[in-house]
């Protein structure tokens, strides 16, 4: 690449219209969430709150536990119990790291909380939650969970707009804006960077996009495909750029991928700081985490031997009468405790100064802690799942920066319906590739997850067939699994299961998502049946577009002790994961034929690139087939796997 050469394309939006229409976008997300939770007007009823899944009524605490730095964990699970098991935790809107408040289940709305806390843990039919303090009274009682409107976020959001307004004027990205916005073209290297990996394991292609992103001057994306070591790049950059010198801020949407990454790094010798609360955190990166490091500095224990002789000479204030000696004590107490704050600062200051790498979320980016800090690099990951103003928060901060994603898998949730169509789910990343293309822009095409007829489909569709299955994955069936055993379900790659003519219509649950009995009773059967070939629960997923149908699913695994570890989810909910089987259940079967949101490439682009081993597609093909793109995906199947009608698998 000869970059700087190029001229934008003419469909950027400018700096100034990017700010003018944002801006409201944002108050409109908030709207959106505020009136789905339980403290505003539309809302004012327990039950309504419950259907909209911004609280969770009829909870019993069942464990208690601390750890996380001295946070207290409560587990949470339904008092309803069938066969003395308890229910599936009802259809809701929790994710773990939301801020939520425990009630009594009965009180009043708005009355006072037995708690505040963040969600540490979720599973089917429990929820656990970090509390500062352990509630002391009315643990026994039933309880409810809500969720509370994370309006931290948007502020930062706004915040970051003002910024951007000022940004290219001064500051450490004043020259990267201009490249972002269109107005000026990218810059690469004269030479290109040739490095020596620490990764020794890395295709032509991860080599290939590294030397691109070492060589570029302001502006990179990488484009990871499904499976294709796009986290594993993304790493090796970033020792690349330790290397180098660069001080760089590693950021993601989700703390989860932020922690991916942290865990991958702390295994080589880099100096490296997580920013974030603990309980956002996963155990195994509390090490890297700025409190725990802050703690282990110098100037943590001046801090502490500040604060022990300040509670000596309270001690001795308490016992003294005489007044021209208690000013003195008191005057001393003052300087004291200015020092203590000044050390605590320095001690945070000292572990971020000596920090190659910081890593924290995008809205973490904000911290305060990092305002008088600047960056060579800003890489964002998980950049395709990002709203474009919050990759902004962490841009800012440097002048230079590599984005990693995929704009073919699905973009960040939206609540406002509105907003999205006004444009606020499209992604800096999408918007960078359309304006740029090829020259910014590196794709990885070795993938490591799937067998190659799993990925042929989505290759061809989405990506020019230019992806190829690494030969250790190519061929990889259920069957090398160990104590699989050779059966018709674990024999194919590919297997659709037809519900055409079963009699298996869908119906609308109270909160007009839509579900599907039927289907979901053959998706049960499917799992049951690898079980009983020896695959392990815990190595199938079953997957499916509908919250009412992931909440039908999860009833019917909870009668059965052998579905324990099998795991169920929205398809959006799963991006990012894989599982040695998936078990696509697609719901739609109607008369008209309406396939509602199915039909969105990048959802069954996410759905069929989970598995490993085995992609199961349950669906009515007479209803989804009425979509071009999924009759593509059907006829697909039907030529490279195994047909079976539902009927084949009724009284199981
Ligand atoms: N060059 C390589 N050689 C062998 N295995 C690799 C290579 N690159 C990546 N992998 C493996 O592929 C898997 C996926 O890698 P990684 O987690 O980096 O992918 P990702 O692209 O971030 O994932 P996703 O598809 O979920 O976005 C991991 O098990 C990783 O060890």
């Amino acid at each position: 690449m000869d970059g700087g050469k190029t001229k934008p394309q003419s469909q950027s939006i400018t700096l100034e219209q990017f700010i003018s229409i944002t801006s409201p976008l944002i108050d409109l997300e908030k709207e959106a969430e505020i009136s789905a939770s339980i403290t505003s007007g539309a809302s004012r009823n327990l039950d309504t709150a419950q259907k909209r899944g911004s609280a969770i009524l009829n909870l019993k605490c069942v464990d208690a536990q601390t750890g996380l730095m001295g946070k207290t964990l409560l587990e949470f699970q339904s008092t309803k119990t069938e066969n003395s098991n308890a229910l599936p935790l009802p259809p809701h809107k929790f994710g773990t790291h939301d801020v939520v408040v425990l009630r009594p289940n009965k009180a009043d709305l708005g009355s006072s909380a037995l708690g505040q806390g963040v969600v540490y843990r979720l599973k089917d039919s429990s929820i656990t939650v970090a509390f500062d303090d352990v509630p002391e009274d009315g643990l026994n009682s039933p309880l409810r969970l809500e969720k509370l409107t994370n309006e931290v976020t948007y502020r930062r959001m706004k915040d970051a707009l003002i910024q951007l307004s000022k940004g290219v004027h001064k500051g450490p990205a004043s020259d990267l804006i201009p490249v972002l916005f269109g107005e000026r073209a990218p810059t690469v290297a004269k030479k290109e960077v040739t490095f020596s990996p620490f990764n020794k394991n890395l295709d032509h292609s991860q080599k290939d996009a590294i030397s691109k992103a070492l060589s570029s001057k302001n502006v990179f994306l990488l484009h990871g495909p499904p499976g294709t070591g796009k986290t594993t790049t993304v790493v090796e950059i970033i020792l690349q750029e330790v290397k180098r010198g660069s001080k760089i801020l590693a950021c993601a949407a989700s703390n989860i991928a932020v922690d991916n990454i942290v865990e991958r790094l702390a295994r080589q010798r880099v100096k490296l700081v997580r920013l974030g609360h603990p309980a956002r955190l996963l155990p195994q990166v509390l090490e890297s985490a700025l409190d725990a490091q802050v703690l282990r500095g110098d100037n943590s224990a001046l801090a502490n031997d500040i604060r022990k002789e300040m509670k000596a000479l309270n001690g001795k204030l308490l016992r003294t009468k005489d007044k021209n000696t208690r000013r003195e004590i008191q005057k001393e107490l003052r300087i004291l405790s200015k020092e203590e704050r000044k050390r605590q600062q320095l001690a945070v200051t000292d572990v971020i100064k000596n920090a190659d790498v910081v890593l924290t979320t995008l809205t973490g980016a904000s911290s305060r802690k990092l305002d008088h800090t600047s960056f060579d690099l800003v890489i964002i990951d998980e950049a395709a799942q990002a709203l474009e103003i919050a990759c902004w928060i962490a841009l800012l901060k440097g002048s230079r920066c590599i984005l990693a994603g995929d704009h073919l898998q699905l973009p960040p949730t939206i609540q406002s319906a509105e907003a999205e169509k006004k444009g606020l789910g499209r992604t800096l990343f999408e918007r960078l590739a359309d304006i740029y293309g090829n020259e910014v822009v590196s794709m990885l095409t070795v993938q490591y997850r799937m067998h190659e007829r799993i990925m042929d489909w989505s290759s061809k569709e989405l990506y020019n067939s230019k992806v190829k299955a690494h030969p250790s994955v190519a061929a990889h069936m259920l069957l090398d699994l160990e104590d699989v055993k050779k059966t018709s379900s674990t024999e194919s790659t590919l297997l659709l299961i037809d519900i055409a003519g079963c009699d298996m219509e869908e119906k609308k649950d109270e909160e007009e998502s839509t579900m599907n009995e039927g289907e979901a009773d053959v998706a049960i059967a499917h799992a049951k049946r690898l079980i009983q070939s020896g695959v392990q629960a815990s190595d199938i997923g079953i997957i499916t577009p509908y919250a009412a149908q992931v909440f039908i699913l999860k009833k019917l695994k909870s009668n059965e002790e052998k579905l324990k570890d099998l795991e169920i989810s929205t398809v959006d909910g799963f991006q990012g994961r894989e599982k040695e089987a998936i078990i696509i259940s697609m719901v739609r079967s109607n008369s008209k034929k309406e396939v509602g949101f199915l039909s969105d490439h990048r959802r069954m682009n996410v759905a069929v690139t989970r598995a490993r081993r085995q992609c199961c597609l349950v669906c009515d093909t007479e209803t989804v087939s009425n979509d071009a793109f999924l009759k593509r995906l059907i006829e697909y199947f039907e030529e490279h796997g195994e047909y079976l009608s539902a009927s084949e698998y009724s009284n199981e």
